[in-house]
């Protein structure tokens, strides 16, 4: 139990809350969906429309188990492989970022980095419900991201795992582990 592994749909604020959180805790954190962008040397809305969604699931299950900073950004799809939720499992603590329908389309309007966005508004709201059972269900600690600014869900994060006391007191032995080092 050692990463903390933020879920969430496309928007929920994953990326901004993993560097976020790095500073504070004055730890790496590590993004899947840079990471693959580093690692493939292509833009994600390329490889969507070069390989395929299928070849980028294969390419993000990959980095995923490349990774282990103690703070890990995923993108909004990683919980389309049983595989990765397993991993995620295994190795850490699985943080659910929520937001609404509502909330993500204020975020990201018309966001044209995100392939999976671009669809019609019935196809993302489909894709919304889908995924929200899907992180609901693999989630340890889940987040209520609405109306709240970064630093108010970073409050709220740190509530939740000062309670969850099981992860905090082996983060606190990776962290005086890393140290000793
Ligand atoms: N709590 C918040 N309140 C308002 N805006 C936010 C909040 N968190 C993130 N944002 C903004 O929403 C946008 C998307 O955030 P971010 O890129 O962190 O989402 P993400 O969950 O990593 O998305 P993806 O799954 O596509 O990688 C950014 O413009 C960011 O500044
Ligand atoms: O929700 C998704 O399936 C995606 C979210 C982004 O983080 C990227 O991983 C990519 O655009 C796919
Ligand atoms: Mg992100």
């Amino acid at each position: 139990m050692t990463i903390v592994y933020l879920v969430g749909f496309m928007g929920s604020g994953k990326s901004t809350i993993a560097k976020r959180l790095s500073q504070l805790w004055n730890e790496t954190y590590a993004d899947t969906d840079q990471e693959i962008e580093r690692m493939y040397e292509k833009k994600i809305p390329d490889i969507f429309i070069e390989q395929g969604e299928s070849a980028f699931r294969d390419y993000e299950s990959k980095v995923l188990k490349n990774l282990n900073e103690p703070i890990i950004a995923t993108g909004g799809g990683i919980v389309e492989r049983k595989e990765n939720i397993e991993w995620m499992k295994q190795n850490g603590t699985i943080i659910y970022l929520y937001a609404s329908f509502h909330e993500i389309s204020k975020r990201l309007k018309d966001d044209m980095n995100r392939p999976l966005w671009g669809h019609s508004l019935e196809k993302r709201k489909i894709l919304y419900k889908k995924r929200q059972a899907m992180y609901e269900a693999c989630a340890d600690i889940t987040v209520d991201t609405d109306e709240k600014d970064v630093e108010t869900v970073i409050q709220d994060i740190m509530e939740c795992l000062n309670k969850s006391c099981m992860y905090l007191a082996s983060y606190r032995e990776v962290i005086i582990k890393s140290k000793e080092r």
